[in-house]
Order: C-alpha cells, then sequence, then structure tokens
C-alpha cells in the first residue's frame, strides 16, 4: 500500500524556484532517503509533506491525507524538523507531557524518555540541553503521538558518533514495528544503512530513485556520495 504520493510539485520563493516537478511514492512500512547537496530542495519538500509549506503546484497525499488539512495529518504523522525549537524554559519532561496531550492516544511519555535515555534529563530546561540532547528530545517529541508515519530532517546531524549508532538502532526498531519513515540525511552512510530506497534531489529534481545498492551500481560507484 502507498503511503505518501507526490505529483509534480513545485514551489518558488520569490525568483528562486527551489522544487521544481518532483514525482514520487513511498509504500506503508518503507524507509525513504532523501539525499542531495546544499539547496537542492529536499528541506522545501519535505516541509510540504509535513504541511508546513503550501506548495505552488502539485499534488500530495500522506496516508490519504492532503497536507493542507494539518490537524488531519498531526494525528498520523510526527516531524523532526532541522530547525525545530521549543521554549527556552520548558522542561523535557514537561515538553513530553505537554505533546503527549495534544493526542487522543499517546505514547506513554515515561515509556518515550526511557526509550531516548531522557529520563534523566526530565527536569532540564530546552535551554540548558546540549545540541545532541535537543535533537534526541525533538525526535521523541515527534515519536509521543505514536505516529503512523515520520518525517525525519538530519536526524543525526549534531549527534557524536556513539549517539548516532544508537539512533539508528532506534530508527531500525520504529522501521520494525511497521512505521514508514522518511528521512533527509546528509551522511550517506546513515542512507546506505537505514533506507529501503532513496531520491536523489538535484537542482529542485529528483536526479535518480532506487535502493541504495541500485543507485550505486548504476553509478558505478562504491558508496552513495558517488551518486550526489
Ligand atoms: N524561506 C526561503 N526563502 C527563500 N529561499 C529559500 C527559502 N527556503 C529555501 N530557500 C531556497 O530554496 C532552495 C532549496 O532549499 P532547501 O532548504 O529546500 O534545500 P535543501 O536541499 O534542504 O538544502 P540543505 O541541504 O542546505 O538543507 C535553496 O536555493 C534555498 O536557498
Amino acid at each position: 500500500m502507498t503511503a505518501i504520493t507526490v505529483r509534480d510539485l513545485r514551489k518558488a520563493y520569490g525568483g528562486v524556484v527551489a522544487v521544481d516537478g518532483v514525482s514520487f511514492e513511498v509504500a506503508r512500512g518503507e524507509t525513504f532517503g532523501v539525499i542531495g547537496r546544499n539547496g537542492a530542495g529536499k528541506t522545501t519538500t519535505v516541509e510540504c509533506l509535513a504541511g508546513l509549506r503550501k506548495q505552488d503546484a502539485g499534488s500530495i497525499r500522506v496516508l490519504g491525507i492532503d497536507p493542507a488539512r494539518r490537524r488531519e495529518l498531526a494525528r498520523k504523522v510526527g516531524v523532526q524538523l532541522q530547525d525545530s525549537a521549543l521554549p527556552d524554559r520548558i522542561k523535557v519532561g514537561e515538553a513530553l507531557r505537554l505533546f503527549a496531550s495534544f493526542y487522543s492516544r499517546p505514547a506513554d511519555p515515561k515509556k518515550i524518555m526511557g526509550t531516548w535515555g531522557l529520563e534523566k534529563l526530565k527536569n532540564r530546561a530546552f535551554s540548558d540541553l546540549s545540541g545532541g540532547q535537543r535533537q534526541r528530545l525533538l525526535l521523541a517529541l515527534a515519536l509521543v503521538g505514536d505516529p503512523e508515519l515520520v518525517v525525519l530532517d538530519e536526524l543525526t546531524t549534531a549527534l557524536d558518533p556513539v549517539a548516532r549508532r544508537e539512533t539508528w538502532d532506534l530508527v531500525r526498531g520504529l522501521k520494525a514495528a511497521g512505521t514508514t519513515i522518511v528521512l533527509v540525511s546528509h551522511f550517506m552512510d546513515e542512507a546506505e544503512e537505514l533506507c529501503d530506497r532513496v531520491a536523489v534531489f538535484r537542482d529542485g529534481r529528483i536526479a535518480a530513485v532506487g535502493s541504495p545498492a541500485e543507485l550505486m551500481a548504476e553509478a558505478g560507484t562504491a558508496s552513495l556520495e558517488g551518486v550526489l
């Protein structure tokens, strides 16, 4: 079954064409990578998927929902974005309980804190967290609604190598539970490790889509860097 359908998506900011006719599909349960160089249109595309930006043209369905219907979408889709932020003084435990209160059937905030190693930080304010701790909290907040689909933009950018590997295991756990995952990444090892298929964005378009192995074979390279 299809989880996401994007048809001929277009978005410009003033004179800058960020996304220039992008189409793709993601199957339910699939981990779908979005890779490409800076400015290729990745974040704009996933922000349109998440209902945070309105496209100029083209159609999007996420679990059968038009992302313009943000409340309906938010019940089923969790989002962790590159530049998400919270009020400085909100505490970790408070933020999780607050986000859980938005949903009719949330995951247990305590359990989520345990899974994401946030238990010890529950009384710490957002402004006092390290970059990696913030990222872990934002990811936990994306999952507290027990979503069917998650959009993760630069999931491990602020994490040290050990935390990155731990986060990969948690993503594998989400996948094993049947969650559909859209993962924007600048790390080609991450895309190779986690993604079933990857879309390579270039200048606002998709240059290639396939499994990491297929893309590398087509490009005749031993790493995904070679397909960018
Ligand atoms: N709010 C905005 N206003 C004007 N231009 C924007 C805005 N957001 C993005 N752009 C431009 O649109 C293009 C695509 O940006 P986008 O952030 O979607 O790319 P990206 O692939 O996610 O890049 P990165 O890897 O650097 O995060 C870039 O040229 C960028 O400068």
